[in-house]
């Protein structure tokens, strides 16, 4: 095998990324006709469902330039600011980037952060814009963005098409042109970075591996510098799209590798493998993903709960970021709390456990992790039922806080003044605006930013944020530490007993309408009872909000008779099957269902 490169694309959301992926593997692997776009790389049934790319791919493909013949090694990134950890996971292997600006849009918010992302990490970033087929395409104004924004040097600057092909020769070129190779040397011992892995059924866990030093053969004996355990290699080969074995992976190279590594929790991301002897200091690792969103996931059948819990650590295997706890509650019994790091992310979660797992759940509303300040300690609670009731004087809480964002808009300048009114009415700070598109006559864009606490956006804010600027703003956040917050635990009672799972963490300001607007959902989806129950919202001992729902007729084959045996006998036993899976709340019986609705229309 000749020399390598090893990069990446970066784009903001439907750029193109995973079609000039796609594009260029087609056109160099299997020559396909043009047309049959197949989306090699998007290969989870969620990322086909929503169009996006969740879980970072690699792929190899040789390209020959001059007679001589090239590996490249392609890492897809995700587009989403969910993912931006498995951005710069992925960024880790490569020595360089291909930032991929669609031309009819111009520069985005995670066009912008992506950029950072690369050229902190050193890499070197080709300029590329993207859909120039389109007759709404405006690559002069974009070069002139991408000049101001990054400083880029309009010469430096591609124009393609990845859906007809025009243009994507030359960037391979120019990823072999402009992209330093790794610099690895074969003399060295081995060091190999662990940068993902998943599991195989038949094989264990299967590593994704980029070679700094040395190189490694089927049969080697290596070793983990972060558990000192010990493994003989199986198998190894590069992603071709798919596996496919090859002799060895040479330094620069990224593959997988198969060895008896038997539980996922021996593949740690970041990890150093090394051949067992040798003596090597362990590559700097990556930060741990940082949860910014947490919630309770309970099986609806609750002898569920061991199948769901090993669901979920089979797919936290492949996805990394997210973080796991047992949790109980006493109205959902057994469950996992989890952390994501939003949540699209969180969606995506649920998705594929339902559609990989067949799992049946109940999820809860999400919560972001509050800082609790008391005299002597400082305790993080990220579930609303550990948050303490301030109302009570002896809980000694000094104050609260709750993480805050530094929140990037991108949006044309007719739809500022709904911007900033959104972000207003979301408790924003610190807004400020400029324009993107410096000189620019007509519909020219502005870059609004704020801080905003993580809590107001992790709701619907980035659905609003969409249909306030008909579609046309882009939005992007980072993590902006915490803020000292006037909030509380607002508790839902049942005929006067709390229900743990429904528990809230609201800010002053909205206490009414959340009180108001959950009770009213409560009330239209909880089944009426053999007695008047009051359905209340409460903040410590104040009563913010109240329904009350009316007593049933106590048999309900009553209205049955005589010949409708059948009927009957139908109705008692979907009774009997729905008191399964009852749960009481003091003396209000709960059927796990009516928590389905009230959870899964919450989020709305
Ligand atoms: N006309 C035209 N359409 C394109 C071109 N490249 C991509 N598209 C279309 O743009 C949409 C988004 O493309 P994707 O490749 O899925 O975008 P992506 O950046 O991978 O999206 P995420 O993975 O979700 O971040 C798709 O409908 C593509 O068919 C192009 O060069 N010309």
């Amino acid at each position: 095998m000749g020399p390598c490169r090893n990069f990446s694309i970066i784009a903001h959301i439907d750029h193109g990324k995973s079609t000039l992926a796609d594009r260029s593997l087609t056109g160099t692997i299997s020559k396909k006709p043009s047309g049959s776009n197949q989306q090699v790389l998007d290969k989870l049934k969620v990322e086909r469902e929503r169009g996006i790319t969740v879980k970072a791919q690699t792929a190899s493909m040789v390209y020959a330039l001059k007679s001589q013949k090239y590996l490249l090694n392609l890492i897809d990134t995700p587009g989403h600011v969910d993912f931006s950890w498995e951005v710069s996971r992925s960024l880790a292997a490569c020595q360089g980037a291909l930032l991929l600006v669609d031309a009819t849009q111009g520069v985005q918010a995670q066009s912008i952060s992506v950029y950072h992302i690369a050229k902190e990490r050193g890499l070197m970033v080709i300029p590329v814009l993207n859909k120039i087929d389109m007759p709404a395409s405006q690559p002069a104004r974009v070069i002139l963005q991408l000049e101001s924004m990054f400083g880029v040097d309009p010469v430096d600057v591609l124009q393609i098409s990845a859906k007809t092909g025009q243009g994507v020769d030359a960037v391979l070129r120019a990823v072999i042109e402009r992209i330093p190779p790794p610099s690895a040397s074969a003399e060295n011992p081995l060091k190999a970075l662990l940068f993902d892995s998943h599991y195989d059924r038949y094989r264990g866990v299967i590593s994704l591996v980029s070679i700094h030093d040395g190189v490694i053969r089927k049969g080697d004996k290596i070793a983990s510098c972060h558990t000192r355990k010990k493994y003989e290699v199986q198998e190894v080969g590069v992603m071709y799209p798919e596996e496919l074995p090859t002799a060895s992976l040479r330094p620069g190279q990224v593959g997988y590798i198969a060895c008896n590594m038997k539980e996922s929790s021996e593949a740690h991301v970041g990890d150093t493998l090394y051949r067992v002897g040798a003596q090597v200091d362990p590559m700097p690792g990556f930060r741990p993903a940082k949860p910014m969103v947490y919630a309770g996931i309970f099986p609806v059948d609750t002898n569920d709960f061991i199948k769901l819990e090993e669901s979920v650590k089979r797919l936290t295997l492949t996805d990394r970021s997210v973080s796991v706890q047992r949790e109980s509650s006493s109205a959902l019994g057994q469950g996992c709390r989890l952390g994501f790091l939003g949540t699209l992310h969180m969606d995506v979660f649920r998705q594929r456990l339902e559609d990989e797992y067949d799992a049946n759940i109940i999820v809860t509303a999400p919560t972001v992790p509050y800082k609790v300040v008391y005299k002597d300690r400082t305790v993080i609670v990220s579930n609303p039922t550990e948050f303490p009731d301030l109302s009570d004087s002896s809980s000694g809480v000094k104050e609260v806080q709750e993480p805050v964002v530094k929140a990037t808009i991108i949006v044309p300048e007719d739809h500022l003044g709904e911007m900033m009114e959104l972000c207003f009415a979301h408790r924003a700070e610190d807004l400020d605006h400029r324009y993107l598109d410096a000189g620019a006559t007509k519909s020219a864009r502005i870059i609004l930013t704020c801080t905003i606490p993580l809590s107001e956006i992790v709701t619907n804010f980035f659905d609003k944020l969409k249909s306030k600027s008909s579609g046309y703003a882009s939005f992007d956040y980072e993590d902006a530490g915490y803020r000292r917050s006037d909030l509380s635990k607002m508790v839902f009672l049942l005929n006067g007993k709390p229900v743990d799972a429904l528990a809230l963490i609201v800010h002053r300001s909205g206490q009414q309408e959340v009180g108001r607007t959950w009770v009213k959902k409560l009330h239209k989806v909880i089944p009426r009872q053999l007695f008047e129950v009051p359905i209340q919202a409460a903040i410590g001992k104040q009563i913010i909000a109240r329904e009350t729902l009316k007593a049933m007729r106590a048999d309900v084959t009553a209205g049955l008779y005589g010949g409708h045996y059948e009927r009957k006998m139908k109705h008692l036993e979907n009774q009997k099957e729905s008191k399964r899976r009852m749960k009481r709340v003091g003396s209000v019986d709960l059927p796990q269902e009516a928590f389905f609705n009230i959870l899964s229309t919450k989020a709305k």
